[in-house]
């Protein structure tokens, strides 16, 4: 949990540099520790610890005008630095979470009345609420307890020692959360939810393993693996804040790994970053383990969620935005390799506010002292993470495939987004699908490693794949969790494929993402050679109407927008109508339906 509150890279060993900076614009510009009074974090003293969680947006909605998001109450936003004592932000929290419960149900409280008003909303659920969920109780007759090990905003963890059964004698760790803290019906589900998720997961190689859940009247225990080597977050400041590259990819590829795993299960882990990764022993080259699941959901394929959750320097700019989906993990990756390679923060400030305007407007700084001395493929591997347009960062099992970490004596896990990419190809317009064709067509050989390793992983037969291959590939993954994340509702709107079998060829137009392709480097010249393909083999004269109504789905007020783009010689696209086609384009400013 998050001991980001008392160890901050700023009070770290200084990798020598000084950089200017601060303002929450230019990027995370780590300061020297000149003189001990600086050890301590300086929000220590300008962030209000009762302005710290928000129940709508700081940030205008991105939704077209008059859409607003699902209701959802905004849940957690954490510390991101340390408070001025570790019992009260949790009193905080929680007090939080009862008044936006309270404000739900009466509307708005008058400004003085808010304090009392959280009192009484946190009286009126402690009696209200059942608190029981249904573990056994026999936590105390199984294990002995021992030191705690560890503490976050939700709970504590702690040794204990196996009384009896399977674990007999073996040592594990037991996160205590205590009922007392659950103070709304939400908090209850958060923890219900994070014991599902763990049990769920548990079983791949860079997951905390559970073991058993009990509860008593004070407190729910969560039984697992103990990590005894320690947080990530530990061995970066023992490293003097960064990492030498080559340990850095280590380190990489397993969150990739176990985050591609969670992705494909449906879950969205919505809290990574350095302190949710544990060694599993002190060894140098131990491996490490995901944690804490306590702010993490199911999402659906095509779900967007909408509560701003997380902790302030890994969030991604879609969840202040309200709209988001597994795509932010991502984001916190980039920021965990960005500090693994530089020993800063890209995105920093001295104030939360300011923290969360460098992440929306701020471009990560990778020009200064060590970024030179940085391979060019680290540094385009955290740009294309650190991407504010979500639709452009790579996911996790592509991530794997980057120059970067490339390594082809390992596995590439299967990839949820190539799902979603088929079933809107399947169900796409000839002339749509002659667009992406072309576009696939002209994607550098070593942009397609990605691609190959996908369509292996279905298996295909006489090089073909079916709806049944990638059925059979889900379900060769299968847990609870996916079946909780209506993973398998996906292969239903694919059902154009029960008819067709797609090749290799076909399946790289159907998984060609003309978003990702635009952050390569090389984007105009693959745009330009899309478009010679285009032409030979796609363009065709289009009326106005066929392109914005049967095309891309959208209404009359379209038309002029549309009209652009098509060539007055020959009726055809012209190169900024086929990219514009390729994407897409979402127009806003017309009551446009969209698909
Ligand atoms: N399996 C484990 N083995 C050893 N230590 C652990 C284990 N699980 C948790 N810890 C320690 O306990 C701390 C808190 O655990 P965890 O992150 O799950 O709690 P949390 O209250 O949800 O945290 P946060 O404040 O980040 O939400 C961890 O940072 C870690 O130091
Ligand atoms: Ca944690």
């Amino acid at each position: 949990m998050g001991h980001c509150c008392s160890k901050d890279f700023d009070s770290a060993p200084s990798n020598g540099e000084t950089k200017a900076g601060g303002n929450g614009t230019t990027g995370n510009h780590v300061k020297p520790p000149p003189s001990p009074a600086s050890l301590r974090p300086p929000s220590q003293h300008s962030v209000d610890p009762n302005n710290n969680t928000y129940t709508t947006s700081p940030f205008p909605s991105p939704l077209p005008a008059g859409v607003r998001p699902s209701p959802t109450p905004a849940r957690k936003f954490k510390w991101p630095l340390p408070p001025p004592s570790p019992a009260k932000p949790i009193m905080a929290i929680m007090r939080r979470t009862g008044l936006k419960k309270q404000k739900q149900k009466q509307g708005t409280i008058p400004e003085d009345r808010e304090g009392a008003a959280e009192e009484d909303g946190e009286d009126e659920e402690m009696t209200a609420l059942d608190k029981s969920f249904g573990y056994a109780k026999s936590f105390a007759g199984k294990y002995e307890l021992g030191r705690e090990v560890g503490r976050g905003h939700f709970g504590h963890t702690c040794l204990a020692k196996a009384k009896k059964g399977q674990l007999k004698g073996q040592e594990v760790a037991v996160k205590i959360i205590s009922k007392a803290k659950m103070t709304t019906a939400i908090s209850i589900e958060d923890v219900r939810r994070e014991v599902k998720i763990m049990k769920a997961l548990s079983g791949h190689k860079h997951m905390i393993t559970f073991h058993d859940v009990f509860e008593d009247a004070k407190n729910v225990y969560i039984v697992m693996e103990l990590c005894e080597g320690g947080e990530l977050l530990d061995r970066i400041l023992a490293r003097g804040g960064r990492y030498i590259e080559d340990d850095a990819k280590t380190i990489v590829v397993q969150i990739l790994s176990v985050v591609a795993f969670c992705h494909l299960q449906g879950v969205v882990h919505r809290d990574l970053k350095p302190e949710n990764f544990l060694f599993t022993t002190k060894d140098e080259d131990a491996p490490m383990k995901i944690i804490d699941f306590g702010l993490s959901d199911f999402i659906r394929p095509d779900q967007r969620l909408d509560d701003i959750v997380g902790s302030a320097y890994y969030v991604a700019p879609e969840v202040l935005h309200r709209s988001y989906s597994v795509e932010a993990d991502m984001w916190s990756i980039g920021v965990i390799t960005y500090i693994l390679l530089c020993g800063s923060r890209p995105f920093w400030a001295r104030t939360e506010s300011g923290i969360f305007r460098s992440v929306l407007r701020a471009d990560p700084n990778l020009e200064d002292s060590p970024w030179p001395a940085v391979s060019p493929e680290a540094k385009d591997f955290v740009k294309r993470l650190l991407n504010k347009d979500h639709r452009k960062r790579m996911t996790a099992a592509q991530a794997l495939t980057h120059p970067w970490l490339r390594d082809e004596d390992r596995t590439v896990p299967l990839d949820v987004q190539i799902y979603k990419l088929v079933k809107s190809y399947v169900r796409a317009t000839p002339f749509k699908r002659s667009a992406l064709k072309a576009l696939s067509k002209a994607i550098p050989e070593e942009e397609l490693v990605y691609v190959k390793a996908q369509f292996n992983l279905l298996e295909p037969k006489d090089g073909l794949v079916s709806i049944n291959n990638f059925r059979v590939a889900l379900m060769r993954h299968v847990t609870d969790a996916m079946k909780e994340a209506r993973i398998f509702d996906i292969l239903n709107v694919m059902e154009p494929l029960s008819y067709k079998k797609l090749g290799f060829e076909d399946f790289c137009a159907a998984t060609v993402s003309p978003y990702q392709v635009e952050a390569l480097e090389e984007w105009e010249n693959i745009a330009k050679i899309a478009f010679e393909y285009f032409e030979q083999e796609g363009n065709r004269a289009i009326s106005v109407e066929e392109l914005a109504l049967q095309e891309m789905n959208l209404g009359p007020q379209a038309f002029s927008i549309v009209k652009d783009w098509i060539r007055t010689s020959d009726g055809k696209l012209s190169f900024l109508g086929y990219i514009k086609f390729l994407h897409g384009v979402t127009i806003r400013n017309t009551n446009a339906k969209q698909r």
